[in-house]
């Protein structure tokens, strides 16, 4: 197979003995390093909880003690640093043992005499002369092997533009410090290793894929200048992959300045955060933030049950037209604009200020409140003029705790306290810091009436002197309507949002825009920290939700993707389109969009089949990865489609890892899974589950979104179930998840949307 002849080979292989010796030996040292760091990490603990521990008792031993402790802590730190620095490292040389590189390149630059060879890997690795033995991928020179064919190509480092003569590329695939495959090649990256590592099977957990990096993906992993990347990849073509890729170089390249807490993904649900869970540590990285929408939206609702996407999905099978263009207008960018232009013109009056209540009786009425928001000028904006309000209250409660400090009740409790009691009410404060006895205890008595109110204070903190559900109503009530929406049927939305609440319940579609509108008026809910956003499977998410994104982190840049095919919730948008629409409302001065066509992910077969499912399903172009034509199974009976799905479950288990079967909804999923899983110990997965089994399992479509399996089972494609294009998407999505093997299970009659792609000219299926 290789195109290299054997003593070529030969002398690589020995080149990969010889550097694996060299980092055996660096390894050694490094866990040398490692276990004095962990026992020094130990003893300065050890030194630390015992300082923590030093009688705290005495007002003047606790400033020195205090100090002390933070100086330890501060050791603790950073010896807890130095240790998992070195355990990393650690990490990173097992691993480099294994599979040392994957790339070569020999290049000329015109300075120079003699041509040079660089090899790279996961990670850099150089010799005692710190001379580079192995090129971490994401250094600049390596971006030659990714992006170039042979002859003059050039590069970004440093300082600037680079050209150079790449006069050879050579693929490695090392399994176990042994070449398994070796090929020079002029394409970007060859289709042999890819071939190769395509078709092995699913690994429960995803890989990272940097040794076979494609030129389309080298491009989203590599853009360091867009404000807003949009990539519409078409199934498997490697999306998700070229998100982890694309972190782990931002990681790399922005070192000083960006850490993964700074970086959020949100993902589809939390089966798909654990399956792309190890990609990152693999090449050395901690992992991002990861959140899905519905655990986003909960923690911005407390108290509230924010319904999910697939609360959603399951219901929308029954939803009406007009509730349909209800949605669309709710969802829409000129919705969230027609709040943002609502908060904008807010009175006084018309500010829905609640009581702040104090043991049942209102501590500050929302009259007194209003009254000192209405004070303010106008010309502020309302979120200045909220905070003002807020301190203007918080100065208020200040004023009654003072004055009540020197309540009967107050002096009364003091003489009631301890001396432990007493010193830790004192706090940081010498005996001395006071003038006299009564500043003393006025100070102590202070520190217990503020205890006393504390949760007036809360309150306020938390901005519950405003009812942001009624000022939602306020503002659904006065909306001017688009045509298709009758005022009946908006009055019966406007009142399910009123009886959701009272149930402490909150529609998806209402999330978004009450969101903004909370806080616009009170200024708050935005992080600026956060340097990148990431969105996987952005079809399924709201225009709306996409602008709160925006606000609510101001500071990030946008990398959403994609693939419009797959949308479960709702019509197909075009790219470029959604591009346009979210450049403009996001105001970015720089936005890309990107497409991918080529799917990596299944057989040849099963992406052709697939792409029969489309309308436009040309434009995707199938890895040439061999195996059997996907298979439709058409059974009369329920029984007889029982007895032919755990035939079916028993059989593919001999030869595959994962056999999922994917339904359309949870019912479905719970019946199939009540047919067979004494016959197969199989798997019924929901929503609330963390990790992926091997075996057979049983799942809802949107649960299966982002992940793939060995074999697929369509469950009951029947014309019953899907009977109109509605559904394209879904049959779409549950084909383009399998890998090496797809079939498709009727009870009954198929879909007209599959009968299609069955008597279609070019054989695509075969039927049983
Ligand atoms: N360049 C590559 N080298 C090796 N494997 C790749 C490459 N690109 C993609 N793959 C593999 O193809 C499969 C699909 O990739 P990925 O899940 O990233 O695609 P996706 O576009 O997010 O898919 P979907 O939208 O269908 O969920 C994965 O197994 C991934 O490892």
């Amino acid at each position: 197979m290789s195109t290299v002849d054997p003593e070529e080979f030969q002398r690589e292989q020995q080149r990969v003995d010889d550097i694996i010796k060299k980092i055996g030996k660096q390894a050694d040292h490094t866990k040398k390093l490692y276990n004095q760091a962990h026992n020094e990490r130990r003893s300065v603990e050890g030194n630390y909880s015992q300082n923590a521990k030093i009688n705290t008792f005495e007002a003047d031993d606790r400033i020195e003690t205090n100090a002390e402790v933070q100086q330890q802590k501060g050791l603790v730190a950073s010896a807890v640093e130095n240790e998992t620095i070195l355990n990393r490292q650690v990490a990173t040389y097992k691993q480099l043992q294994k599979s040392p590189y994957f790339g070569r390149i020999d290049i000329q630059d015109p300075d120079e005499s003699e041509p040079e060879t660089l090899y790279i890997g996961t990670a850099s690795f150089t010799d005692e002369h710190e001379n580079f033995l192995i090129y971490d991928w994401r250094a600049p020179i390596s971006s030659v092997y990714y992006n170039g064919s042979l002859g003059k190509v050039s590069y970004q480092a440093p300082a600037g533009k680079m050209t150079t003569d790449l006069i050879k590329k050579r693929q490695f695939s090392i399994q176990n410090g042994k070449i398994k495959n070796l090929f020079d090649t002029n394409e970007i990256v060859g289709d042999e290793i890819l071939q190769e590592v395509l078709g092995q099977q699913n690994d429960t957990y995803m890989a990272n894929i940097v040794a076979t990096i494609q030129k389309e993906q080298n491009d989203i992993i590599r853009d360091t200048t867009s404000d807003l990347l949009v990539v519409q990849g078409v199934a498997g073509s490697g999306k998700t992959s070229a998100i982890l890729q694309r972190i782990a170089f931002l990681l790399y390249h922005s070192r000083q300045s960006l850490n993964a807490e700074e970086i959020v993904l949100f993902s589809p649900n939390r089966l798909y955060s654990r399956y792309i869970s190890d990609v990152l540590p693999s090449l050395g990285e901690h992992n991002m933030r990861q959140i899905t929408l519905a655990d986003f939206l909960s923690q911005r609702f407390q108290g509230l049950n924010v319904e999910s996407l697939f609360d959603r999905y399951e219901k929308d099978d029954h939803r009406s037209a007009s509730q349909q263009a209800i949605t669309t207008f709710e969802e829409s960018t000129d919705f969230m604009q027609l709040v943002t232009d609502y908060v904008a013109n807010l009175t006084a009056d018309d500010i829905q200020f609640s009581n702040v209540l104090f043991n049942e009786e209102p501590f500050f009425t929302a009259d007194e409140i209003r009254e000192i928001y209405r004070q303010l000028p106008t010309t502020m904006a309302p979120a200045d003029r909220f905070l003002k309000t807020k301190n203007t209250l918080i100065k208020r409660l200040k004023n009654r705790i003072d004055k009540e400090a020197d309540a009967d009740w107050v002096h009364e409790q003091i003489d009631h306290l301890n001396n432990e009691q007493y010193n830790n009410l004192t706090g940081t404060k010498k005996l001395h810091d006071f003038e006299n006895y009564d500043d003393e205890i006025h100070y102590i008595g202070r520190k217990l009436v503020a205890k006393h109110f504390q949760v007036v204070y809360d309150a306020l903190y938390n901005n519950y002197f405003i009812d942001p559900y009624t000022q939602f109503m306020q503002f659904l009530k006065q909306v001017q309507l688009p045509e298709e929406i009758s005022t009946k049927d908006w009055q019966a939305h406007n009142f399910a949002f009123q009886q959701s609440i009272e149930f402490h319940k909150l529609h998806l579609i209402d999330a978004a825009p009450l969101l903004l509108m909370r806080d616009l008026i009170t200024g708050g809910g935005r992080n600026r920290q956060i340097q990148h956003i990431f969105v996987d499977e952005m079809q399924d998410y709201s225009l709306a939700q996409m602008i709160y994104f925006k606000h609510a982190f101001p500071n990030a840049k946008f990398t959403l993707l994609g693939d419009s095919e797959q949308a479960l919730f709702k019509n197909v948008e075009a790219p470029q389109r959604l591009l346009d629409n979210l450049k403009s409302a996001f105001a970015v001065r720089r936005a890309n969009l990107i497409t991918l066509n080529r799917s990596y992910r299944s057989t040849f077969p099963i992406t052709n089949f697939a792409k029969a499912l489309l309308p436009d399903g040309d434009q995707i172009q199938a890895f040439s990865r061999d195996g059997s034509l996907p298979t439709i199974l058409i059974r009369d009976t329920p029984t007889e489609s029982r007895d032919t799905l755990i035939d079916l479950c028993k059989k593919q288990l001999q030869t595959y890892g994962t056999v999922a079967i994917l339904t359309r909804n949870i019912a479905e999923s719970q019946h199939a899974f009540n047919q067979i899983h004494q016959a197969t110990q199989a798997h019924l997965l929901t929503d609330t589950d963390l990790a992926l089994p091997k075996g057979v399992l049983v799942m809802p479509v949107y649960l299966a979104k982002g992940l793939e399996f060995d074999s697929v089972i369509a469950y009951n494609i029947s014309k019953e179930n899907y009977p109109d294009a509605s559904s394209t998407g879904i049959i779409y999505t549950m084909a383009s998840r399998a890998m090496h093997q797809l079939t498709l299970l009727s009870i009954g009659p198929v879909s007209p949307l599959v009968q299609e792609a069955v008597t279609s000219e070019d054989k695509l299926v075969q039927i049983q």
